[in-house]
């Protein structure tokens, strides 16, 4: 597993900077949140790291995974990288799959075309469906995809973004075109299998309950980023400022206690809160975090509107 390093990334179309100077790292394990308003750039940043941007538009800076360029590499060897080192998950799975292909076949095929041989492939796509999962596996592998639901479709996108093991996982608002249940479903399983996650939305509270930190966006520029609690917490740019008023996550007033050398137990949370299943000092989730130094934090509770 390879850090991701993205250094002066920067994107333009002609003379015009759609993204300037954009710099983050996302180590492994670590899931990253990119918010910002409509045409602030985390497309495109991301589509830089994918080597898909659209014609005529050209990244310049370094993105490195590991050992490997991601920012300014050959087309011919741009597709060696893409879904085996760096994959992406986009919003509407119905026109990223094959409508005339089983899925099975569809999960299968990424693997052949990084070299797995064919046979191998068609069983370790049913494994992927069951690790996503998808009930039935063997099933849903010989269905097409207008008989899955949206939520089916979208965790078989997981599944072909994960086929080949990459290091990065990039999903672009994965979950906006499902239903509550679903996508709160499909949030913990892109969290839990994600191998380091960068992850473009325009919720906030999906970036709180899925994320550690969170890169603000903001005219093609990355205008604030740290950890969930702080960048949530005490906004430093009144960009985010304004985001925080504009979204459904409303402060409730409530300032937890300080907490002296033990984590908080889910009971402090109050319901509906977005750090209820998650400590908010750690990485991990509440059950699981290491007992705190003794230091005391004392933290904001913000959670989504009524
Ligand atoms: N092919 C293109 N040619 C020129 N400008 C482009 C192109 N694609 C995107 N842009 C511009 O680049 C800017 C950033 O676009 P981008 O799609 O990255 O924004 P975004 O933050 O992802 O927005 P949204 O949340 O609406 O998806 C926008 O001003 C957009 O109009």
């Amino acid at each position: 597993m390879s850090t991701l390093r993205v250094e002066g990334l920067t994107v333009r179309a002609e003379s015009l900077e759609l993204v300037r100077e954009v710099s983050f790292t996302i180590a492994p394990g670590e899931r990253v949140g990119l918010i910002g308003e409509s045409g602030s750039g985390k497309s495109l940043t991301a589509l830089s790291l994918m080597g898909l941007l659209p014609e005529a538009v050209t990244a310049s800076g370094t993105a490195r995974l590991g050992d490997r360029d991601l920012v300014g590499v050959p087309e011919n060897r741009v597709k060696d990288l893409r879904g085996r080192d760096v994959s992406m998950v986009f919003q509407e799975p119905m026109t990223a799959l094959n409508p005339l292909m089983r899925v099975g076949a569809q999960v299968a095929e990424v693997m052949t075309l990084h070299g797995t041989p064919r046979h191998e492939a068609r069983e370790r796509a049913v494994a992927m469906l069951e690790r996503v999962r998808l009930p039935e596996p063997g099933q849903v592998a010989r269905a097409y995809p207008h008989q899955l639901s949206g939520g089916q479709r979208q965790r078989v996108m997981l599944a072909i973004a994960l086929a080949n093991g990459p290091g990065l996982l990039i999903c672009d608002e994965p979950t906006t075109a499902l239903d509550v249940t679903v996508q709160k479903q499909m949030l913990e399983l892109i969290a839990e299998v994600a191998p380091a996650l960068l992850f473009i939305t325009h919720d906030l509270a999906v970036v709180a309950s899925v994320c550690e930190r969170v890169l603000v966006m903001y005219g093609g520029r990355v205008v604030e980023s740290g950890p969930i609690r702080e960048v949530f917490t005490r906004p430093r740019h009144r960009y985010t400022e304004g985001l925080l008023a504009a979204s459904k996550l409303t402060p409730r007033g409530t300032r937890l206690p300080t907490v002296q050398g033990s984590v908080p137990s889910a009971g402090q949370f109050p319901d509906g809160c977005v750090f209820r299943n998650r400590c908010p000092h750690a990485t991990p989730t509440c059950e699981t975090a290491p007992a705190l130094t003794g230091d005391g934090h004392a933290f904001a509770c913000w959670h989504p509107a009524d």
